[in-house]
């Protein structure tokens, strides 16, 4: 046993990171087997019929449902804005998270739209993370009590939880993850944000690339301690948020870029703390495509959504919502007297 007093902050995130549940086999067996006997050809509904047996396998539900969906957003401010790496100010961040409580946003639409609530988590909007180019963006402790702070995304009895966020200069945090992860050039995984071009990409990119070359200089490949040293708050939580998921059983729907990145540091301690996850959309952020690739992930929409805020993981709950009725609305062969599969 580790003492109190020689317990690292870190160290009940790892051990929960390494003791998540696997999947319920006995609740994926019933899914197969009511979908076998469904009226229509078999494997017909596709993708649908995965998502429903996923979420069988996470909810630990025979018959699963998706009747109370919840969108949590974390908003966090980045030291590395002041360098310019954003088309817009920092102060955007704060005055989005006002236009959230003010019901004015896409994301608001798209949770009104489809009776989705919508939490936001400010995480010290006021104390913006280190510059990572230069030093560590949160401490420890602080990142740890961020990450705690993202599992509470979780309580009350909800069916399925979306991850988004808002933070100006968070593609660039987002890349720098990533790049510190997985290699490469740092123009592999920097691309335009939220319109960045010019001198401000040429920022962008020397940015990320000096936050992985401090990695590389110190021997970093621990994917808490990347999110820590050249992450950012919000992504901290919706790393809680995801390993929460996981242990009450609630599946998580990842939005684009920046969301990923919170799978991708997670992903790098234990690949399948993320079983529970499905990715949303292919964001128009250009190294989203290649995040997922690392992943062995294949998002489920792909609408040219370059926004965050959580909108395309809301789109994808919707989808989901729909295939989860599908599968437990729909009538047997035997009971609509429907003939079955004459021959193989
Ligand atoms: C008005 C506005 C609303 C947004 N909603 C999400 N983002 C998105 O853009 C930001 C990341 O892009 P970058 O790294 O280029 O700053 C994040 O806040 C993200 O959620 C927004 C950005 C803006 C300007
Ligand atoms: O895909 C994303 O998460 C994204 C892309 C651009 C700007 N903000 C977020």
């Amino acid at each position: 046993m580790t003492s109190s007093a020689t317990q690292a902050p870190f160290d009940d995130i790892r051990a929960l990171l390494q003791s998540v549940p696997g999947p319920d086999a006995d609740a994926v067996a019933a899914v197969r087997a009511r979908e076998a006997v469904l009226t229509k050809p078999m494997g017909s509904l596709g993708r649908l019929e995965e998502i429903v047996e996923w979420l069988a396998a996470w909810q630990r539900r025979e018959v699963p449902k998706v009747d109370i969906v919840r969108v949590a957003v974390f908003a966090g401010n980045h030291g590395v804005a002041a360098r310019g790496v954003s088309a817009y100010p920092p102060e955007v961040t704060k005055q989005m998270v006002a236009n959230f409580t003010n019901g004015g946003a896409a994301i608001n639409q798209m949770c009104a739209s489809q009776d989705f609530s919508l939490r936001v988590y400010e995480l010290a909007l006021d104390h913006p993370t280190g510059d990572i180019t230069e030093t560590d963006a949160l401490g420890e402790r602080d990142c740890a009590a961020t990450i705690a702070y993202g599992m509470e995304a979780i309580d009350g009895d909800i069916d399925l939880l979306c991850i988004g966020e808002m933070g100006i200069a968070n593609t660039a945090v987002a890349a720098a993850i990533a790049h510190s992860l997985y290699g490469g050039a740092p123009e592999d995984w920097v691309g335009p944000g939220t319109g960045v071009v010019g001198p401000g990409l040429q920022a962008k990119i020397a940015a990320v690339d000096a936050a992985a070359k401090r990695m590389k200089a110190e021997g970093v490949t621990d994917g808490l301690e990347i999110l820590r040293r050249v992450g950012g708050r919000e992504i901290a939580g919706m790393a809680g948020a995801i390993l929460a998921g996981r242990h009450h059983r609630v599946p998580v729907v990842v939005d684009g870029f920046v969301a990923t990145s919170a799978a991708c540091a997670l992903h790098a301690v234990n690949p399948d703390a993320i079983a529970h996850c499905i990715f949303s959309h292919r964001s128009a952020e250009p190294a989203h495509t290649r995040m997922l690739e690392c992943l062995g992930q294949t998002a489920l929409l792909d609408l040219g959504l370059r926004l965050g805020e959580g909108t395309g993981a809301a789109l994808a709950a919707g989808i989901i919502r729909v295939a989860a009725a599908t599968h437990s609305g729909m009538a047997t062969f035997e009971e609509a007297g429907v003939a079955a599969k004459s021959s193989d």
